[in-house]
C-alpha cells in the first residue's frame, strides 16, 4: 500500500472555482428542475422578508401616527402572516432539495467507486488509499452541502440584495448611495480572499487525506505496531499530522474571520452614516419618520444576505476544491479494451506463451533496467510450470501480467494462441484464475468469498469441491459453517486458513489457466502435503504457472523456469536444473540447508532428499505436539 501522497502532481488552482464547479452539471442536470424551483421559492421567501419594512412604514406613518388601534392590530396580523409565509416557504425549499441532493451525492460516490474498480492497478500503486477514501467521503459531503446551501443562497441573497437596493434607492436615493458606498472595496477584498482561501482549503483537504491514510494504516498494521512497540512513535506521527491540519484549519478560520469582519464592519459603518444623515433630514423636515424607519429596516434586512456572502464564498471554495479532487481521480484513464481485435496469433500454439515480454513499472526511473527483459517461455497445455528465482527477480510481476493486472511494456502473451492484449480483460480474467501469497478475504461469508472465483451459476457442489481441493474443511467447524462472516468485519482466520480459502477461490471456477503466487507458503507441512495432493489433481487438467520458493511446491510442477536478472535463465525439470544450474541448486538448497540436507541437495538427489527432509521435519512437528494438523484439525492448530 502506498504510504506517500503525491499531491504535488495535482497542484491546486489553475481553474477558477466557478469553472471547476461547472463540472458538477452532469450530476445536477437530472435534478435541475427541483433545484431551480427551490431557488425560486427561496427568493420568494427572502423577498417576503423585505415586505416587513414596508408594512412597518405604513404602520408608523398611518395607524401609529393617527392613534388607530385597529390599524395597529391589522398591521401586526399582517406581519405575523408574512412571518409564517416566510417560514413555510423556507421549509418547502428544504424539502424540495433534500432528497434529490442525497441522490446526487450517492450517484457521484457510486461513479467514483466504479471508476476505482476500473483504473489500472498501477493507479492504486501510486495513490494513497486515505486520499481516495477522503475524496469519496468528506469531499462528496462538501459538494452536497454546496448544492444544498451556498449554490442556492448565492443566487437568493444576490437577488434579495438587488431587490433590497432597488427598494432603498426608491425610498431615498441619497441615503441609498451612502449605503452602496462600501460595494467597491468589498468586491476587491472578496476577490483577494477567494484566491487566498482556495490555496488553504486545498491544503486542508489534502491533509485530511494524509491523516486518513495514517489512521487506516495504523488500524491495518496494529499487530506490527504493537509487536514492535511502535505505538508511541505512531501516535507521535499522527499527532504531528493532526497538528499540521489544525494549523491549516486555523489559517482558514483566520482568513474567514478577517473577511467576515470586513463584510460586517463596512455595511455597519454605512448604515450608521445613513442613520445620522437620515435623522438630520427628518429633523429638518426633509424626510418622513416612516420613510427613515422603512429605509433602516430594509437596510437591516439586507445585513444577513450581505454578511453571509463571506462564508457562502468560503463554502463554495471548499466545494470547488472538493470537486477538483474528485475529478482528479475520475480523470485518471481507465483500463481500455480494444473495440474489436484479432486475438488469434498464427503459430502461437496452446498453453501460456510469453514472447519477448518486457516490463517496467510505469513510475520506475528511466535509467533503471526493466524488471522483465525479453522473456520467452512456453507453458504447454495441461502443464504446470514452476517459476523460481531470487527475491525481487520479478516472479510476482510476471504472474500479474497473465491476468492483465499490468500491461506488458513489450512483446506479447498468448493464451491458447490468443493474444491477451487483443482480448477483452473480462474474457482474460474468465480464463485465468489467480491466488496470491497475500490472501485477501472480503467482508462476506466464507461461501461468498470462495464463489467469487466462479460464474454466477456456481453453487454448493462447486463450493464443496473447491473447499475439498484446498483442504479447507475447517470451514465446516466454523460457527456458521460456510455462512460464517470473515474478512475485516468478520471472524479472524489464520494465515494458512486464509490461504486455503484463497486457493479454493482460485480453483472453484475450474479455470482453463491457473496462476498461483506461492499459494502454500503459510501452511504447515502436514496441511501443505494434503493441499498438494489435492492440487495435483486440479493441476492435472489445468495449465498453470506457480511461483515457488520451496522445493515441495516445485515438485508440483512438470517443469521449472528460473528467473534471473529479468530473464529466463533456464527451463527444465527440477532434477535437470539441480544438476545443470548452480543458481537453481543454490536457491533450492536454501531450504535444504535449514533441514540440514544441503550436502545432498547439490549432488542431484535433492528432489528426494528435500522431500525426505520436509517429511522428517513433519515427523518432528507431529512428535512435538503440533501434529493435530495431520488428523484434519489443522485449522484449530493454526488459530
Ligand atoms: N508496484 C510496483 N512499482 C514499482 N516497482 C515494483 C512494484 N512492485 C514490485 N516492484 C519492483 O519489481 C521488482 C520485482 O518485484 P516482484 O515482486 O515481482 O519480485 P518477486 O520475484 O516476486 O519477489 P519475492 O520473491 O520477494 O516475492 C522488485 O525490484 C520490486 O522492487
Amino acid at each position: 500500500m502506498p504510504t506517500t501522497v503525491d499531491t504535488a502532481e495535482n497542484p491546486p488552482g489553475g481553474r477558477s472555482a466557478a469553472r471547476t464547479l461547472t463540472r458538477l452539471w452532469p450530476y445536477v442536470r437530472p435534478v435541475r428542475a427541483r433545484l431551480f424551483t427551490a431557488a425560486l421559492v427561496a427568493i420568494l421567501a427572502s423577498c417576503t422578508g423585505l415586505v416587513f419594512p414596508l408594512v412597518l412604514k405604513w404602520m408608523v406613518d398611518g395607524p401609529v401616527a393617527d392613534g388607530d388601534t385597529a390599524g395597529v392590530w391589522l398591521g401586526a396580523l399582517l406581519l405575523l402572516g408574512l412571518g409564517v409565509a416566510e417560514a413555510l416557504l423556507f421549509g418547502f425549499r428544504r424539502w424540495l432539495v433534500a432528497r434529490p441532493l442525497a441522490g446526487v451525492e450517492a450517484s457521484m460516490r457510486a461513479d467514483l467507486y466504479r471508476h476505482l474498480q476500473r483504473v489500472p492497478v498501477a493507479f492504486h500503486d501510486r495513490w494513497a488509499s486515505g486520499q481516495l477514501l477522503s475524496r469519496g467521503t468528506t469531499d462528496l459531503m462538501l459538494v452536497r452541502l454546496f448544492l444544498a446551501f451556498p449554490l442556492t443562497f448565492m443566487v437568493v441573497n444576490g437577488a434579495t440584495i438587488l431587490v433590497g437596493v432597488a427598494l432603498l434607492l426608491a425610498q431615498d436615493w441619497t441615503l441609498g448611495l451612502v449605503l452602496l458606498a462600501p460595494v467597491v472595496p468589498l468586491v476587491v477584498l472578496l476577490a483577494y480572499f477567494e484566491g487566498r482561501f482556495a490555496a488553504v482549503a486545498r491544503r486542508a483537504q489534502d491533509q485530511v487525506g494524509d491523516l486518513t491514510t495514517v489512521v487506516e494504516e495504523s488500524v491495518l498494521g496494529i499487530r506490527i505496531i504493537k509487536g514492535f512497540g511502535r505505538h508511541r512513535s505512531q501516535a507521535r506521527a499522527f499527532r504531528e499530522l493532526s497538528r499540521t491540519l489544525r494549523g491549516t484549519e486555523l489559517a482558514k478560520a483566520r482568513l474567514l474571520a478577517a473577511i467576515w469582519g470586513v463584510i460586517t464592519t463596512l455595511p455597519e459603518l454605512a448604515i450608521g452614516a445613513a442613520l445620522v444623515l437620515g435623522s438630520v433630514r427628518v429633523a429638518d423636515g426633509d424626510l418622513s419618520a416612516g420613510t427613515l424607519v422603512a429605509f433602516l429596516s430594509t437596510a437591516l434586512a439586507l445585513r444577513w444576505p450581505v454578511e453571509s456572502l463571506g462564508f457562502l464564498l468560503a463554502m463554495s471554495q471548499e466545494a470547488a476544491t472538493a470537486t477538483e479532487r474528485y475529478f482528479e481521480v475520475m480523470d485518471a484513464a481507465r483500463e481500455t479494451d480494444p473495440e474489436t481485435g484479432e486475438a488469434r496469433v498464427e503459430g502461437a500454439g496452446g498453453g501460456i506463451r510469453f514472447e519477448g515480454v518486457s516490463f517496467r513499472y510505469p513510475d520506475a526511473p528511466d535509467d533503471e533496467p526493466p524488471v522483465l527483459d525479453r522473456i520467452d517461455l512456453h507453458v504447454r497445455p495441461g502443464e504446470t510450470m514452476a517459476l523460481v528465482g531470487a527475491t525481487g527477480s520479478g516472479k510476482t510481476t510476471l504472474t500479474a501480467l497473465v491476468p492483465r493486472l499490468h500491461e506488458v511494456s513489450g512483446g506479447r502473451i498468448t493464451l491458447d494462441g490468443q493474444d491477451i492484449a487483443a482480448l477483452p480483460r473480462e474474457r482474460v480474467r474468465e480464463l485465468v484464475s489467480v491466488a496470491f501469497e497475500e490472501p485477501t478475504l472480503f467482508s462476506a461469508s466464507v461461501g461468498e468469498n470462495v464463489l467469487m472465483g466462479a460464474g454466477a451459476d456456481a453453487g454448493q457442489p462447486e463450493l464443496e469441491r473447491a473447499l475439498a481441493v484446498a483442504q479447507a474443511d475447517f470451514v465446516h467447524r466454523l460457527p456458521q459453517g460456510v455462512d460464517t462472516q470473515v474478512g475485516e468485519q468478520g471472524l479472524s482466520l489464520s494465515g494458512g486458513q486464509r490461504q486455503r480459502l484463497a486457493l479454493a477461490r482460485a480453483v472453484v471456477g475450474r479455470p482453463r489457466f491457473l496462476v498461483l503466487d506461492d499459494p502454500l507458503s503459510a501452511l504447515d507441512v502436514h496441511t501443505e502435503a494434503l493441499v498438494e495432493a489435492a492440487l495435483r489433481r486440479v493441476l492435472a487438467d489445468t495449465t498453470a504457472l506457480v511461483v515457488a520458493h520451496r522445493p515441495s511446491t516445485v515438485l508440483l510442477a512438470d517443469r521449472v523456469a528460473l528467473l534471473s536478472g529479468g530473464r529466463v535463465a533456464a527451463v527444465g525439470t527440477h532434477q535437470e536444473l539441480l544438476r545443470s544450474n548452480a543458481e537453481y541448486a543454490w536457491l533450492m538448497s536454501g531450504s535444504a540447508v535449514a533441514d540440514g540436507t544441503a550436502g545432498h541437495a547439490a549432488d542431484g538427489t535433492a528432489g528426494g532428499t528435500i522431500r525426505g527432509a520436509t517429511d522428517s521435519t513433519a515427523g518432528h512437528a507431529a512428535g512435538s505436539g503440533t501434529g493435530t494438523a495431520a488428523d484434519g484439525t489443522a485449522g484449530g492448530a493454526e488459530r
